[in-house]
């Protein structure tokens, strides 16, 4: 058992202090060049440690996106450990975007990387991927539950491409979104049996997907689990998708925004405000 509460006591306080919105460290190469930053490892760590100067301690999480670190190999990855050791010295909650997903022998490993307690790429969570079957996850599961850190599992992506394999039906007439967020809620049976306001088990559901959880037979309240909705921003989602789409279950919602917030920088009062915008706006649609 671990010393410190579980991720998803921890997300709901977080969402309670702060508002139900993560800012998401993407740092595109037109983000780096608007910054004056250059395009290597170096420019991604100043850019990763300035959007934790700007909003550490005033939004619910930060969401570093692994792949615009991971393209500058070693020194990119070393990047993004400094960027989380400077978020955890903050006090803010980190969701490490990897999207892994493997056999469960190698599963174990990316545990161990993002999950482990003094792995210098661990956050306080991590996104994974279930399409290798979600049985597949458990060593990052059990690994998370111990350390007291959570997953985000991907259920309903928020790219159109995605429904081709999770509005896929089984044999059982369920669908894949529908048996994921199934899954996930049986991970989360202790939580709600403890009366916590929500397991550390997320799932990831974009907030462009439209009626696709009801098309689904996905069903989001009973999950019990926080909910990564990226889509924000960026991508068009506003207040209106946020509520449309998660209608009952919109209290789990982290509302997930990136590009949105970081095109208002360098600035870290730029950054503030329109955090501070999109946090209002996630709050007026998700906890109204
Ligand atoms: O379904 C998903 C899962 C993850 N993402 C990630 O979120 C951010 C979105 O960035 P924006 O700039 O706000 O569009 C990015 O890191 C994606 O990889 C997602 O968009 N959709």
């Amino acid at each position: 058992m671990s010393a410190v509460a579980p991720f998803g006591a921890r997300l709901a306080a977080a969402m309670d202090a702060h508002g139900p919105l993560c800012v998401g460290i993407d740092p595109h190469v037109p983000l780096l060049h608007d910054w004056g930053l250059s395009d290597d490892a170096a420019g991604v760590r100043e850019f990763g440690l300035r959007v934790v100067e700007a909003l550490g301690g005033r939004v619910a999480a930060l969401k570093p996106q692994a792949a615009f670190f991971e393209r500058h190999g070693s020194a990119g990855v070393a990047a993004l450990e400094d960027v989380l050791a400077a978020a955890r010295a903050a006090g803010t909650l980190t969701i490490v975007d990897a999207k892994r997903g493997d056999i469960g022998s190698t599963m174990g490993a990316y545990a161990d990387a993002f999950l482990a307690d003094g792995s210098p790429l661990a956050g306080d969570a991590v996104t994974l991927s279930p399409y290798l079957g979600f049985g597949s996850l458990a060593p990052a599961a059990d690994l998370a539950a111990r350390t007291g850190r959570g997953i985000f599992v991907l259920c309903l992506t928020s790219n159109s491409e995605g429904h081709e394999v999770q509005h896929a039906v089984g044999p059982d007439g369920v669908s894949v979104a529908a048996s994921i967020a199934a899954q996930a809620a049986v991970l989360n049976s202790g939580a709600a049996s403890h009366g916590l306001a929500m397991g550390s088990v997320g799932l990831v559901v974009g907030a462009t997907v439209g009626d696709a959880a009801r098309a689904t037979g996905t069903d989001l309240q009973a999950v019990h689990g926080p909910l990564l909705a990226p889509g924000v921003g960026a991508q068009g989602a506003g207040e209106r998708e946020l509520a449309a789409v998660f209608g009952p279950a919109r209290r789990q919602v982290l509302a997930s925004s990136s590009r949105g917030v970081l095109s208002a920088g360098p600035a870290a009062a730029g950054l503030r405000d329109a955090a501070a915008r999109a946090a209002e706006q996630a709050t007026s649609a998700l906890r109204g």
